[in-house]
């Protein structure tokens, strides 16, 4: 390796892009980012698919835009990827098809029959700590097997799609647990695959065969000298576990103790805890995840944020980067205008054939601010509705520290403080997902080198909120917010008995 400070890489595939950051930790700066479109495969049965290649490409792209001294000077990468996606290999190592994702809501059908098959919703969460919801990766299989046939054929291996891009990067399959616990296969109480989801899954397969090994999280690989050469590293550059992007949002917003709620505003939401035991909700009102640290992550998503800002932004013409503009003269509770921003159906709550709706329209309030307006504040009170959850079971946070895209916008961390009532951090590396990957990195690159280094400490070292940044409630925001919440809630109220699922046939 160079002389130079070593670089730490943090990479997250997220669904709209892939993003690169380049950590020195001897001067705690980032010295570079870099990002690269994705495009996203939709279809009208729900579909929402990607060819890993594309993933390839884009990272490959990414590490281009380094220059040369900042590659040679690569010591470590940790790969963050868009959680419960379904890479089918096989044993060759080749992909059989585009990979469906977490959004791709096209299997629901199949996973109302794995719940059926498990003995219902509740037996699922005695098995395995969560229901099967839309977008879990269990419910990809199935699918496969019905409509692609010739993929099933061949499979010998599943992988995430954080999975996949170190599969390339070193040529090893491995699982971490954090993401391993979005496929609702993993007995997340145990830290095992369960036999009996497994089996509801596929009767006829031995589907544990189809899964890598599991691996701790500091965990750490060597990346394959083809692929070092081809990207202009060392040759000595480890990989690190690597993790889901939520987890790995965990540890670049320094979520690795007890007391910190995450909210990430990217295309879904996310709203997260961490805790040094299993975090299980017999009501299945959170998912029971592990995180990327050896601990679990009792986790809130919605699958339509900036899904729900980016649509309104391109029906008026408009960037969301300039959505502040547009925003100004508007107030909270958008004049009346409540969206509810089920576009791609939705997870929380568990509504996958739902559509989104606009109302509250009059003959004045119907401008581009206040719709643009009114979809922040839905994407935003139907986190706050998932957050209801997490407050019965008796978790209390003090901050919410503020990740993702969404981030960006200071009306929308305004908005996030006022709906939530708490005070909003934002972290001065905005790239949470990508930061963490960085952090793992540095983490897995010290266990390597034989230093007995926790991934707390690490994160309490290198991550920093950025005090411009910060919002306060407002108490007339909040008393505003806090009513319109209301109207979002009646709202919402006749999409569930819309746009009910399929009765569990356990009940
Ligand atoms: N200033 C901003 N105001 C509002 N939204 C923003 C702003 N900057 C970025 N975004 C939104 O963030 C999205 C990307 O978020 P990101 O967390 O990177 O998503 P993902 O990880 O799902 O690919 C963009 O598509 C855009 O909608
Ligand atoms: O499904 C989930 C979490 O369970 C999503 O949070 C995905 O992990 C996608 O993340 P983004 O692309 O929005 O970052």
């Amino acid at each position: 390796m160079s002389a130079a400070a070593p670089l730490f890489i943090g990479l997250d595939v997220g669904t709209q892009s892939v993003k690169l950051v380049a950590y020195d930790p001897a001067s705690r700066r980032i010295v570079a980012t870099h990002g690269q479109p994705l495009e996203l495969i939709a279809g009208n049965d729900g579909s929402r698919e990607q060819h890993a290649q594309w993933w390839i490409d884009a990272i490959a792209a990414c590490f281009g835009k380094l220059d040369p001294a900042q590659r040679a000077a690569v010591a470590a990468i940790g790969v963050s990827g868009q959680q419960h996606g379904f890479v089918p290999l096989d044993a060759d190592g080749n992909v059989l098809a585009p990979a469906k994702l977490w959004n791709d809501t096209s299997t629901s059908g199949e996973c109302d029959e794995i719940m059926s098959a498990a003995g219902g919703e509740a037996n699922c969460v005695t098995l395995a700590g969560n229901p099967i919801l839309a977008g879990y990766t269990a419910s990809k299989l199935p699918w496969t097997r019905k409509h692609r046939p010739e993929v099933y054929a061949k499979l010998a291996t599943i992988l995430l799609p954080h999975d996949y891009v170190n599969f390339w990067l070193t040529g090893q399959r491995w699982m971490e647990y954090g993401d391993a616990s979005g496929t609702g296969w993993l007995d997340v109480r145990t830290r095992t695959w369960s036999r009996e989801m497994l089996a509801a899954t596929d009767a006829d397969t031995n589907l544990a065969d189809f899964l890598p090994p599991l691996v701790q999280a500091d965990a750490s690989f060597a990346i394959a000298p083809g692929i070092a050469d081809q990207l202009g590293l060392p040759r000595d550059v480890i990989v690190a576990a690597g993790g889901g992007d939520n987890m790995m949002a965990a540890i670049g917003t320094g979520n690795v103790a007890p007391g910190v709620l995450t909210m990430s505003l990217g295309t879904s939401g996310t709203l997260f805890a961490c805790s040094d035991t299993p975090v299980v909700d017999e009501n299945a009102g959170w998912a029971a995840f592990c995180s990327s640290t050896g601990g679990w992550l009792p986790l809130i998503c919605t699958m339509n944020t900036t899904v729900a800002t980016e649509n309104v932004a391109k029906l008026f013409g408009f960037s969301s980067r300039d959505g502040e503009s547009v925003l100004e003269g508007t107030k909270p509770g958008a004049d009346g205008l409540v969206m509810l921003p089920f576009f791609n159906g939705e997870r929380t709550p568990n509504l996958p054939d739902a559509r989104a709706s606009l109302h509250g329209m009059d003959m004045g309030n119907l401008t581009r601010g206040n719709v643009y307006r009114a979809a922040m504040e839905g994407a935003t009170y139907a986190l706050r509705n998932g957050f209801d959850a997490l407050r019965a079971a008796g978790m209390s946070f003090d901050w919410i520290r503020l990740t993702g895209g969404g981030s960006h916008s200071a009306t929308w961390r305004q908005m996030v403080a006022d709906v939530f009532d708490l005070p909003v951090q934002v972290p001065e590396q905005a790239e949470g997902a990508a930061f963490g990957g960085a952090l793992q990195a540095l983490w897995a690159f010290e266990r390597a080198n034989g230093r007995d280094t926790t991934i707390a400490a690490i994160a309490r070292d290198h991550v920093r909120v950025d005090a411009s940044t910060a919002a306060r409630p407002n108490p007339d925001a909040v008393a505003a917010y806090a009513t319109h919440y209301q109207s979002f809630l009646t709202f919402l109220d006749s999409a569930q008995r819309l746009y009910a699922p399929h009765p569990d046939p356990a009940r």
